[in-house]
Formats: C-alpha cells, sequence, structure tokens
C-alpha cells in the first residue's frame, strides 16, 4: 500500500498554493531575490519516517529558526539558572528586531527576538572564544539536530551583514547594558553566520523531529541535548516563537513553532511529530503566509493543538478478576495495559481500592503496559506498599521491571514471569 500522507501533503500545497499574498524579506537584499513561488512541506516521525511534498527538497538559509537551537545549545552548556539571568522568557508581544530590554531586569526579553538570540548566540562556547570558533560550535550543534553537516550560504550571510544596520544597533544596546561583554560587531557577524546556515524542509523536519523526540535525532541517535533542556526550548517557543502573533497562533493552531525570514516554519508536535514548511512570502509580523496556512490545516485536519485533550486513560486497566489460587486462596489479579500517565494510575488505584476485602493475594500484571511515567511508577508501587501493609501478598508480573523497587526495610513484592503457580486458570 502506498502512504496517503504524502497524497495530503500535496493536496493541501495545491489548495494554499494559489495565494501569492505578502513579500519576501526586503531588508536582507539576498532574500528579497529568493523565489517566491518556492512551496514546500515535510513531516518526520520521531521513529524518522519522512513524508514530503512539493520543494522539500530546496536549501534555504536557517534564519530565525536557528534561535531555539542556539538557546537549547547554550543551555546544555552552561545549565538553565546561567542562561536565565541573561535572557528571560517573557513573550515581548513586539517586533523580531524590537529594541528593547525588560524593564526591572535589563534583560532581553525572551531568546526568540534579536536582542535575546544576539545574547544567546554570545553565551555559546567557553569565555574566550573568538568568533569563528563560537559559530563553528553553533553550526555544529544545529547539524547535530539535524543529523548531517549543515553548511553556510555565504552569499545570505554577506547580503544580511553588509545592511545589518538594525541588529548592530542592537548589539551596542546589549553592549553598553551590560548584557554582553564581547565586541558588538564580532556578536553580530557570528549571529548573521548562524542564520546563514543552508537547511532544506527535510532538515527542518529533522531538526524539528529531535525536539519532539526529547532531544534525540531520530536517525543517528543521538541524544543532542537532555529532555529538560527540550521542555524549556518548547516552552519558549510555544509563548514567543512566533513573536507578536503568538497568541494568534496558539489559540489556533496550538503546537510550538518557530518562523525565519527566509520563508521557513518549524513546528514540534511533542512525542509525535516534527514539521517544516516552506513558503518565502511573508506577512507583517515577518511569518510566512502560506506557511501559516499549511500548519493551520494541518493542525486541525490532524489534530495536532496540544491544547486537545488527550483520549481518556479508561483502556489502562486491560483485566480486574478474582481467581482461586492454589490451596483454595482468593487472588485478585489487576492487569494493566498501554503507557500510564497520572490519569491511568489514579485509575488503576481506584480500580484496585475496591473488593479487596477477602483477598489474600494481589497479582499485579504489567506484563502489557507499554510505558509508565514516573509519577505513575510512583504511585504503583505506593498501592504495592499499601496493599501489603493490609497484609495482602503481593505479586508483580513486570518482565522489563518498570516498577521502581521498594525503599529499603520495606516489604518486596514476589516478582514472577506469569500466573502459573499463583492461580488456577491462567488462561488469557
Ligand atoms: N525573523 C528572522 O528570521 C530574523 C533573522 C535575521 N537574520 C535577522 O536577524 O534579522
Amino acid at each position: 500500500m502506498r502512504s496517503p500522507v504524502p497524497d495530503y501533503l500535496q493536496q493541501i500545497l495545491d489548495e494554499c498554493g494559489g495565494d501569492t499574498s505578502g513579500a519576501t524579506a526586503d531588508y536582507i537584499p539576498e532574500l528579497a531575490a529568493a523565489d517566491p513561488d518556492l512551496l514546500g512541506v515535510c513531516l518526520s516521525t520521531i521513529d524518522g519516517t519522512r513524508y514530503e511534498a512539493g520543494d522539500a527538497e530546496v536549501a534555504v538559509s536557517i534564519q530565525s529558526i536557528s534561535k531555539p537551537f542556539a538557546y537549547a545549545l547554550a543551555i546544555a552548556e552552561h545549565g538553565l539558572d546561567h542562561v536565565l539571568q541573561r535572557v528571560g522568557v517573557e513573550p515581548s508581544g513586539e517586533a523580531f528586531n524590537e529594541l528593547s530590554l525588560e524593564r526591572d531586569s535589563g534583560r532581553p526579553l525572551n531568546p526568540m527576538i534579536n536582542a535575546g538570540a544576539l545574547t544567546t548566540h554570545a553565551l555559546i562556547g567557553p569565555p574566550d572564544a573568538d568568533a569563528e570558533q563560537r559559530f563553528e560550535l553553533v553550526r555544529q550543534g544545529l547539524s547535530a539536530f539535524a543529523g548531517r553537516e549543515l553548511e553556510v550560504d555565504e552569499a545570505v550571510y554577506s547580503s544580511e551583514l553588509d545592511t545589518a544596520y538594525r541588529n548592530i544597533a542592537i548589539a551596542n544596546m546589549l553592549r553598553s547594558y551590560g548584557v554582553i561583554d564581547h565586541e558588538p560587531m564580532d556578536v553580530v557577524a557570528g549571529y548573521t553566520r548562524q542564520c546563514s546556515v543552508l537547511v532544506t524542509s527535510r532538515d527542518l523536519a529533522a531538526m524539528a523531529a529531535t525536539l519532539a523526540n526529547g532531544g534525540v535525532q531520530p536517525s543517528t541517535g543521538e541524544q543532542v541535548v537532555e529532555r529538560s533542556v527540550v521542555r524549556q526550548v518548547l516552552s519558549v517557543m510555544m509563548t514567543c516563537g512566533m513573536y507578536d502573533a503568538a497568541g494568534d497562533w496558539m489559540s489556533t493552531i496550538g503546537f510550538p513553532a518557530k518562523s525565519g525570514v527566509s520563508g521557513g516554519i518549524l513546528g514540534v508536535l511533542p512525542g509525535q511529530v516534527g514539521i517544516a514548511t516552506l513558503s518565502p512570502r511573508l506577512d507583517d509580523h515577518g511569518n510566512s503566509v502560506r506557511g501559516v496556512q499549511l500548519c493551520s490545516r494541518m493542525s486541525s485536519d490532524m489534530g495536532m493543538h496540544i491544547m486537545e485533550p488527550p483520549e481518556p486513560a479508561r483502556a489502562v486497566v486491560r483485566r480486574d478478576r478474582v481467581l482461586r489460587g492454589p490451596t483454595g486462596r482468593r487472588v485478585r489479579v489487576l492487569s494493566l495495559q498501554g503507557a500510564i500517565q497520572f490519569s491511568g494510575a489514579e485509575l488503576a488505584l481506584h480500580t484496585l481500592q475496591d473488593g479487596l476485602d477477602g483477598v489474600d493475594r494481589l497479582v499485579l500484571d504489567l506484563r502489557r503496559v507499554a510505558s509508565l511515567n514516573d509519577v505513575a511508577q510512583r504511585m504503583l508501587a505506593e498501592a504495592v506498599r499499601r496493599v501489603q501493609a493490609d497484609n495482602i501478598a503481593v505479586t508483580v508480573l513486570d518482565p522489563e521491571r518498570r516498577l521502581p523497587e521498594p525503599a529499603a526495610g520495606q516489604p518486596v513484592p514476589e516478582y514472577a514471569d506469569d500466573l502459573t503457580g499463583y492461580a488456577d486458570h491462567a488462561r488469557e
């Protein structure tokens, strides 16, 4: 069977393709001259499966889509506290190139506007790193997210640097307020090189999939940054990634995203998929007109709004029955399944609470559990402890040892591979 996903992607390109409103970025001459008709979309799942349509292989400069990744690299290198002392996390409600600092702290408001992105760029590498070393670390980091070596578009780089009056003003402001202590021109040059790294929609989807996958690049398997770093980056993308259109984006489209002035948009559906669109004509916020439309279509067609409540955890309890044990004792077998988080664990505990009277042994069957997150592990382990405290023996069927061991001094449950020896008819 041929997958229907690329056909669907081609269909939305056809439907959104006719809109020629907006204009290519004109403050960077090389971008003003870009082909405005490029149109591409690419999805990459966290398993590395890729679906695409249109100009998914055309490379453009990454521009502001580099910002969340540079932010991730800075946090991974220096820790969140260090970075937070220098760059805030509040949506600015302003254009991306506004000359602004937070009133009380004097920090740039967030790492997605240029003031914050220049500061973030300056943070990368050891304090004595020169501009070239700093850039090389950024390039290597972006490449690790993409899963291949990325290069710079030298024409875009010099074109932007020649006309970088606004960014030079911002860097001078940062220096004069003591936010950075580097030579402002070096920081602008390094940041501009960062923005000139060439990426295709395929690369952007792979980078997004790395974020969707908790920091692990789906193809190379490399843990590029820790999960906690990804959480911070996605949160800031969600609130600040689309600049002064962030609120509108959140309410209508609803997945964390980042746009760039070359016409790309990168979106992340955590735990599921990385999304990339390319179309160079921009709206007044500097976001791609057709990219916003494509993301909007995908979000509504594929239920990608992260505020859409997830399916309830009802299916977590697979079976709950009382069987006869070998010496006629009553054995309650509670079988769980699926991916268990707080609500699933709560349901399991709630189910367990009733009907324990007269039961001699509880068998907690976790053989079909796909995953237990941290809180679910703790809740189930505590339930085991409390059932034992009520003088009911407990056996755990947990071949992958997902349930944490009891703390020192606590009674240890029995572990078994199946019901044999515990209940009389283990037919399943
Ligand atoms: N929004 C963007 O993509 C802006 C990036 C661009 N290099 C700039 O600093 O102006």
